[in-house]
Formats: structure tokens, C-alpha cells, sequence
């Protein structure tokens, strides 16, 4: 064994037993040293860790498995998660435990949650070291007095090197990401992407969270400067701008990616961020790009120039989804805290790929509600596997494949936080204009950031609107520093009456797919949802 501090809870105590080597706790330089020795990765330019993942460069939604135990029936929402019987549960358990035998491992004890009353203690055990520098940058670091007591709640097991076996796990392949609340333990299989470890945490958060009345949002999060009680919320799923909007040098960053909103205010449920770094433009994101030469940030699926080091930001011949992972301290405006106020700001990234929506519009409560519940936006190449375009879909609060638990939930946490608190909503384009995605471009990061910035500092409110004939959303004429024809989509096409198919196209899909929530639903929902 090799510790930092005496651990309160070995891994013997945990029925985990016969394994090689077992370094807790160790720090950066430790992890980093390991993480090289043992071959995983090499020292890259001004100290970063360079590493490759193998297959799996993106998470694997349809190998994550929720085990279907008497407590936890009623609440999950099956039709969203795939089942894992406990028996199944329990072999899989059990062959990873015997594979885990006379291996070396890592063990990590993290807080997750920044708020100290809700925080959960969370142990990752991981087969790599590198897995344990990623998460020990992605969640919240203990200080070494409350290592001394720490006692784990949940336990992460990451083993890239266990190979599922369908016939006797429930599984449906090798790989395996199998969350058991009962158990509170999560085990990892097959797959080396780090993003399965912190969207496991996210995913537990998201069951537990609702049931003290925390609305868990897949958001990223600011305030201003000097007032944590103007801080806003930006939802949206993986590739919609949630880390790249936040980090904004005219604003504190809460967090990037995984928030709570509790009766206090907001909460990073992390401790670091896992931005993309494809095109990545040190104009246009200097504070991210600058992460990639900074000493123990770990550098994921990024082609370099052997000789030189140098990475190279254009090659995707790994992955789309190439990634660096550094804690909140790497970004110079980051919140000591990680703490907001109620937001007065809410945002809602979408990505559409079809070239429709405006790239702001001001949602009412319950147009924020319908938009919330629709979760319209497009999967990015390379964060699941299999997606290779832009990839429209409907993921439910900006992220159904992080929700246990069915939309409604989630949806009225929201909903009487708006109204309590009376936050501003926004809806916000980040994807493509001048047309659909093989014929239009991404929006100007430039421009969204403009509209941003107005609408968080109140100026948008000034400003004239038109109500969008499609959708009934109010949408900006004119802002000061934006192209009065980038606010409206349809001037953007060389073909109107090309746009007008299209977004009478969408405007079917969104009803389509809001039929599933109308029974139930509050009237000034379903009237947002008629338009
Ligand atoms: N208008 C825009 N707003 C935000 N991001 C944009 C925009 N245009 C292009 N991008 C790119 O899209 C990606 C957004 O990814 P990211 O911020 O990591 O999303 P998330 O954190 O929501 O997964 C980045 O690679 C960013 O450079
Ligand atoms: C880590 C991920 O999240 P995001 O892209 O939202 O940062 C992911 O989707 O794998
Ligand atoms: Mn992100």
C-alpha cells in the first residue's frame, strides 16, 4: 500500500481483496509519474499528460446499465435506462473483483458536490493511473483532514482491462458502465474514455439529488463579477457550448459542466473542467487553449508531432471528441467557491444542425419549460460512439443520457425554481446559420458571446423583439455588435422559402415529440407547446 494518509477505509474493508499494489490518495505529480512509468501515456509540452484511448474515444450510452433492484423501481424511468438484474449485477461484480486480483490500483476519495451540506463522498478505483489524475481534476479534492475521516459512500470501479461477458453479465457487449444505488457501487468495463467516470457521478447525482428537493442540471455556470448572486446557468448537451460560454474572462466561472440548484443557490458538483479541444482557437478560447501547455493537464485523443510535442488542434484522425481535462484553478477567473446565488439567467444551449432557431430568443416560464422538456438540440460527432455528423435529436433537459429519472421530475424542480426566484430565460442557437449543417456554418462564437453578454447584463431587455412566427418565442431586431441578419435565421438562407420548409419540418418533429408530455402538463405548458 502506498498513501498519502492513513486511509479510514481500505479497500480490504470494502470486500475488495488479493490486488497488487494499492496507491490512495496519491497527488498530481505522483499520479503523473505512475501514469508514465507504467507506459499510459508520456510527458507532454509544459508538463501535460498525453495519453490515447484505445477504442472508446467517446462514451457508450447503450452499454450503461441501471440495476433494477425493489428500491429504486419505482423511481427510475425504464424506458430511458437500460435494465441490469441484481444477479447479473452480482457476477459482474464478482468476475471484475477476480480480475482485479494481483493488479495494481488507484484509489481517489473525492467529494463531489462544492456545497458542503450536499456534498456525496465518492471513492474511484481505478485500474489507471492517469483515470485517477482525470478524476482527481474533475471532482473536488478533500484537504488532508477530511481525507484522515474519509468514508466512502459510493464507489466508481474503472477496469479498461475487464472484458464484459453478455451471457452472464446483462450486458450487451464487452464494454459495461453498470450504476446499482442500492449497492452504491459503480462498475466500469471495457472502455478507457475518462468521460464515463464523471458522467457516472453526474448520473448518481441526478438520481439522489431530486429526492432533497436539488433540481441536478447538466449546465455549465457564471456570475458576474464581485456579485455570485448574478450568476446564470447554461444547459445544453456534450458539443452545445456549455465550457467554451462559461469561460468567459468578463465573468467569474462557477463550473462547466454539472451543477445543483438548492434553497441556497447553485453548486459545481466538480472541481475541474473536460473542455474540447478540436479547432480550439487560443483567439477565440484563450483561457481553455492555454489548459493544453499547462503543467498536469491531461491531454485526451490529441494527435502531436512526435519530435516537437506539438499538438496539433485540426487532426481529428483519433477522434472529434479529442478532450483536455484540468482543474477549475487552471482557468484565471474561476470561483474560489464554486458557489453561486439563485441564477437570474437561465440559458438553454441548443446545437440545431438544421439552421433554424435564431441564435437568442427570450422563453416565458412555461416556453422555458417546453423547451427544457424538449430538449431539441444535435449530437456532436464523436462523443458517442457511432455519431459521425452532427446528429439532430430530442434529449429531454438537455441531457437524457444522464437522467434515471423520467423528464417530469427534473422539469418541475425547474420550473418552481424559475417561478420562486423569477429568473430570465433565453434560448440560444449555437449551431449552424445560413442554412442547414452541410450547406450553412457553425454560428460565430463571437456573435453568441455578444448576445450573451447582453442578455446577462440586462441590455437585451432593452432592445425591440419580434415574435418568432414558428416557434411564439420573442427574438431580438437588433443588438449592438451583432449583424442585424445573423438575429434572423430566415435572412441567412439563400432560400426562404427553403427555410420555411425546414422550420415547418421542425416545428412537426417538436410536436411529435412533445405528445409524450402534454397529458399532465400545466396549461401555459401546453399552450407554449401549441405556440
Ligand atoms: N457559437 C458557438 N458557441 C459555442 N461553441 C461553439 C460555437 N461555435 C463553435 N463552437 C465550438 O463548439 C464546441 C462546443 O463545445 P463545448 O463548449 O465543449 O460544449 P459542451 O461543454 O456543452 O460539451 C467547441 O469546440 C467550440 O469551439
Ligand atoms: C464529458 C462529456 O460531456 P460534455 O461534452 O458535456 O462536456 C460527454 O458527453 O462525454
Ligand atoms: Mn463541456
Amino acid at each position: 500500500m502506498t498513501s498519502r494518509v492513513n486511509p479510514t477505509c481500505k479497500l480490504e474493508d470494502q470486500g475488495i481483496e488479493g490486488l497488487g499494489r494499492v496507491y490512495y490518495n496519491l497527488l498530481e505529480p505522483a499520479l503523473m509519474t505512475e501514469a508514465v512509468a507504467r507506459g499510459e501515456g508520456r510527458l507532454g509540452l509544459g508538463g501535460t499528460f498525453l495519453v490515447s484511448t484505445g477504442a472508446h474515444t467517446g462514451r457508450s450510452p447503450k452499454d450503461k446499465f441501471v440495476v433494477r433492484t425493489p428500491d429504486v423501481e419505482d423511481s427510475i424511468w425504464w424506458e430511458n435506462n437500460k435494465p441490469m438484474s441484481p444477479e447479473a449485477f452480482d457476477c459482474l461484480h464478482a468476475d471484475m473483483l477476480d480480475h482485479m486480483k494481483g493488479r495494481d490500483y488507484f484509489v481517489q476519495d473525492l467529494f463531489a458536490g462544492a456545497d458542503p451540506a450536499e456534498r456525496l463522498d465518492v471513492r474511484v478505483v481505478t485500474e489507471m493511473a492517469w483515470h485517477g489524475l482525470f478524476i482527481r481534476h474533475l471532482l473536488r479534492r478533500p484537504q488532508a483532514a477530511e481525507l484522515a475521516r474519509f468514508v466512502p459512500e459510493f464507489t466508481i470501479i474503472n477496469c479498461p482491462g475487464f472484458k464484459a461477458d453478455p451471457e452472464c453479465h446483462g450486458c450487451r457487449s464487452e464494454t459495461v458502465i453498470a450504476l446499482n444505488f442500492s449497492k452504491k457501487l459503480i462498475l466500469i468495463g471495457n472502455t478507457a474514455y475518462a468521460g464515463e467516470n464523471k458522467k457516472s457521478v453526474f448520473t448518481l447525482l441526478n438520481y439522489l439529488l431530486p429526492a432533497k428537493g436539488i433540481m441536478p442540471m447538466h449546465c455549465s455556470a457564471n456570475h458576474a463579477i464581485g456579485d455570485p448572486d448574478d450568476s446564470a446557468v447554461f444547459f445544453g448537451l456534450s458539443g452545445t457550448g456549455k465550457t467554451t460560454l462559461s469561460a468567459d474572462p468578463s465573468r467569474v466561472l462557477i463550473g462547466d459542466d454539472e451543477h445543483g440548484w438548492s434553497d441556497t443557490g447553485i453548486f459545481n458538483f466538480e472541481g475541474g473542467c473536460y473542455a474540447k479541444t478540436i479547432n480550439l482557437s487560443p483567439k477565440a478560447e484563450p483561457e481553455i487553449h492555454a489548459t493544453c501547455s499547462r503543467i498536469g493537464t491531461v491531454v485526451e485523443n490529441m494527435v502531436f508531432d512526435p519530435d516537437t510535442l506539438e499538438l496539433d488542434f485540426e487532426d481529428n484522425s483519433i477522434t472529434d471528441n479529442m478532450r483536455c481535462a484540468y482543474p477549475l484553478e487552471a482557468i484565471s477567473n474561476a470561483s474560489p467557491t464554486s458557489l453561486g446565488g439563485h441564477p437570474k439567467n437561465v440559458v438553454m444551449l441548443t446545437c440545431d444542425a438544421y439552421g433554424v432557431l435564431p441564435p437568442i430568443a427570450r422563453l416565458t416560464p412555461a416556453q422555458a419549460m417546453y423547451h427544457f422538456l424538449s430538449g431539441f438540440t444535435s449530437k456532436t460527432p464523436g462523443t458517442e460512439v457511432g455519431i459521425a455528423e452532427p446528429t439532430p435529436t430530442f434529449s429531454t433537459c438537455f441531457g437524457a443520457p444522464f437522467m434515471p429519472r423520467r423528464p417530469e421530475v427534473y422539469g418541475k424542480l425547474l420550473a418552481d425554481k424559475i417561478a420562486q426566484h423569477g429568473a430570465s430565460c433565453w434560448l440560444v442557437n449555437t449551431g449552424w446559420t445560413g442554412g442547414a449543417f452541410g450547406t450553412g456554418k457553425r454560428m460565430p462564437i463571437a456573435a453568441t458571446r455578444a448576445l450573451l453578454s447582453a442578455a446577462l447584463d440586462g441590455s437585451l431587455n432593452d432592445v425591440q423583439f419580434r415574435k418568432d412566427p414558428n416557434f411564439g418565442f420573442e427574438v431580438p431586431v437588433s443588438v449592438p455588435g451583432v449583424e442585424d441578419r445573423l438575429l434572423d435565421p430566415r435572412q441567412t438562407w439563400a432560400d426562404a422559402a427553403a427555410y420555411d420548409r425546414q422550420a415547418a419540418k421542425l416545428v412537426g418533429m417538436f410536436s411529435d415529440n412533445f405528445a409524450q408530455y402534454l397529458e399532465g402538463i400545466d396549461d401555459e405548458v401546453r399552450a407554449a407547446a401549441i405556440g
